[in-house]
Order: C-alpha cells, then sequence, then structure tokens
C-alpha cells in the first residue's frame, strides 16, 4: 500500500502508526499498530479517536494484514472484531462494510487495498468540501462555540466543524472560537485547543457549564459541532454535552450547525432514539488521567453515568452542513437526507 499521512493517523514505509490522542498536547507519542488485538486496544482507549478516523485506522490495518498475506477468515474475522469496538460513530461500520464487499473479490487483496485507500483519500476530500459549505455560513469577526474535537487530529482531512473554522479564519480571518473543554475525556482542553494554536486561530478555552451564561451575554454568534451518527430524521449522535448546547442554542436564538461528510449519515437509522449510545468507564467521571498522570476526585465507588454521546433532536438544528452542501431544517424536516445516501 502507498505511504498515506494524515495529522494523527500514517502508513509509511509498510508500517501502520497512531499518534496517542490521550497523551496530546503534552506529549506526542506514535503507536506501531500491526495487529487487530492492537488496534483495538488503541480505539477503546480513545488514543485514536473521531468518528472519520476511527474507520480510517481500522480500514488501513486490514489493508495492512491482506498485504502481509492473513487468511481471508482471519480477515473477515479482524472486520467484525473492529467493527465491534465502538458502536456509535457509523463512519466505523461503513469503512468496515466497504471491506467486506471488497473481501468478496477474486483478487480480495488488491481489492481491500484500494478501499481503504480510497476511504483514506475521499475522507480528505469531503472534509475540503464540507468547510468550503460551511465556511460560507461564517462572518468575519464571528465568535464560535465548538464542542469535542473535529479537526484534523479525527480526520484524513481538515476535519468536520473545525475543517469549517479553518477555513473561514483563511478566508475571511478575525475568527475567535469559545473551546468547550468537553468532560469527561477533556477532547476540546486537550485537542481542540491543541489544534487551534497550531492553525493560529484565537480561541478561549471555558468550562462546559459556562457556555449558558457567555450566550446569554451575546458572545456567541454561531456555533458549529460535529457528528458521530446522523439518521435519516435529522437526528444526530455526537460527544455527550452537544444536546445541552443546541438547546441552549435555541433558547437564546443562536444558529446551531452540525457539520458532517456523507459517511456520517445512517438513513438506515430512522430516528435519534434508534442510535446505540455507547456507555463508558466510571473512571473518567471519578477522576482525570492523561499525560500528566491520574487523578481520582470522587469516593472510590462513586455512583457514575457516562454515556460518550447525546442525541440532538432536528428540530434544534439549523443547518446540516454536509459535502454535498448545506441543508436547512425545512428541508431535512421533509426527508431530503433520505434522498442523499
Ligand atoms: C470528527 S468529528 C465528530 C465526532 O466524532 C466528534 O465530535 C466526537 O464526538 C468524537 O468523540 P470521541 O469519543 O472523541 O471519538
Amino acid at each position: 500500500m502507498q505511504d498515506l499521512i494524515a495529522s494523527s493517523l500514517k502508513y509509511q514505509n509498510k508500517t501502520l502508526s497512531v499518534l496517542d490522542q490521550y497523551l496530546l498536547p503534552h506529549q506526542q507519542l506514535w503507536h506501531e499498530c500491526n495487529d487487530v488485538a492492537t488496534m483495538r486496544d488503541l480505539i477503546l482507549s480513545l488514543k485514536i479517536r473521531g468518528a472519520p478516523l476511527i474507520g480510517l485506522g481500522a480500514s488501513l490495518l486490514v489493508a495492512h494484514l491482506a498485504e502481509q498475506g492473513t487468511a481471508k477468515g482471519v480477515l473477515a474475522q479482524a472486520i467484525d472484531d473492529l467493527e465491534g469496538t465502538r458502536p456509535t460513530a457509523v463512519n466505523l461500520m461503513h469503512c468496515m462494510a466497504k471491506l467486506r464487499i471488497a473481501l468478496q473479490q477474486d483478487d480480495y487483496v488488491t481489492a481491500i487495498v484500494s478501499a481503504a485507500v480510497m476511504l483514506f483519500n475521499e475522507d480528505i476530500a469531503l472534509c475540503e468540501s464540507m468547510a468550503n459549505h460551511g465556511a460560507a455560513l461564517v462572518n468575519s469577526g464571528d465568535n464560535i462555540l465548538t464542542h469535542c474535537n473535529t479537526g484534523a487530529l479525527a480526520t484524513a482531512g481538515i476535519g468536520t466543524a473545525l475543517g469549517v473554522i479553518y477555513k473561514a479564519q483563511q478566508r475571511h480571518g478575525d475568527i475567535h472560537v469559545w473551546v468547550d473543554e468537553t468532560r469527561p475525556l477533556l477532547q476540546g482542553g486537550r485537542l481542540t485547543a491543541f489544534e487551534l494554536a497550531r492553525w493560529k486561530i484565537p480561541y478561549t478555552l471555558i468550562c462546559d457549564n459556562m457556555a449558558a451564561s457567555l450566550m446569554a451575554a451575546g458572545k456567541v454568534d454561531k456555533i458549529f459541532v460535529g457528528a458521530d451518527r446522523i439518521a435519516a430524521n435529522g437526528d444526530f449522535a455526537n460527544k455527550v454535552g452537544t444536546y445541552n448546547l443546541a438547546v441552549l442554542a435555541h433558547f437564546h436564538n443562536i444558529p446551531f450547525y452540525v457539520v458532517a461528510p456523507l459517511t456520517t449519515l445512517d438513513v438506515n437509522t430512522a430516528c435519534g432514539a434508534d442510535i446505540e449510545i455507547e456507555q463508558r468507564n466510571n473512571a473518567e467521571v471519578r477522576g482525570v488521567s492523561g499525560s500528566f498522570g491520574e487523578a481520582l476526585w470522587a469516593p472510590t465507588n462513586a455512583n457514575v453515568y457516562n454515556p460518550a454521546f447525546d442525541v440532538t433532536p432536528a428540530k434544534l438544528i439549523t443547518g446540516w452542513v454536509l459535502d454535498t452542501g448545506v441543508y436547512n431544517q425545512q428541508q431535512v424536516l421533509a426527508g431530503k437526507l433520505k434522498d442523499l445516501n
């Protein structure tokens, strides 16, 4: 397979490596990945994360294994095992479905490798298209609020919602970003802040519970977030806390946009209530850990509720920024998304 290089995932000289997103921004450590158990661990521990990227990481590994002569049955099992790692982001299922089709071909090695390369390159192009459509919604001087991390670290390209912000800054300049820290795993504080600093885009980090008072003070012009799965009716799952922002935006009359590639659209899921929400480890809420070590602040056995994602209903969304264009609520409620897949 040819070399493929992204911000946090690379295939170079026949070696697959993943940048450890759990240790960023203070440590930059690349993990080599040659087997399914390692990739499963990287995904489950969120060292590789973000809806598009987990699908691409899993795909590159399967392509690498195919090229190494791994038996067809073992590849089929690898696809199933990787697909079972995280249930909410549909991009992973989309990628694994493409690889399953490739595995049926006579020359399945070539087919799998070209499918993986296609998925990687396609993601770069999808990011670019979304960013172009989304940047047209932004004005110079806008204060944009975002949640979680949706940048180059989470995709093969420039990102989804953060890609829009990057493109808007390039095109119009004078953008400022409010960055939700995004408890419990702090993807905003650790990763989005890191990416915005790297891109020299002015930002201010806030705790998630500060968004309401910022909106009340008129300091948020627009909200852009990513998605892990968009249902046929326009409801979408994204990092827990997104729904809070949508409710607040509705109350304060602030435009709220979701940005995602068509690989995040799942027309086979009728509505948000049908999306499986990943439940994660209690330790993530009882304390925090990362490159700085570990802290436990809650009682060791504190009862915990820890859904990784929540669902935002279509009726709270101003616009769906997809790679094919921007769709408004009227279009989406009339069933527009079903025509796009
Ligand atoms: C590429 S962006 C869309 C989403 O994947 C992103 O907002 C998000 O929720 C990521 O969650 P994570 O648990 O960090 O994988």
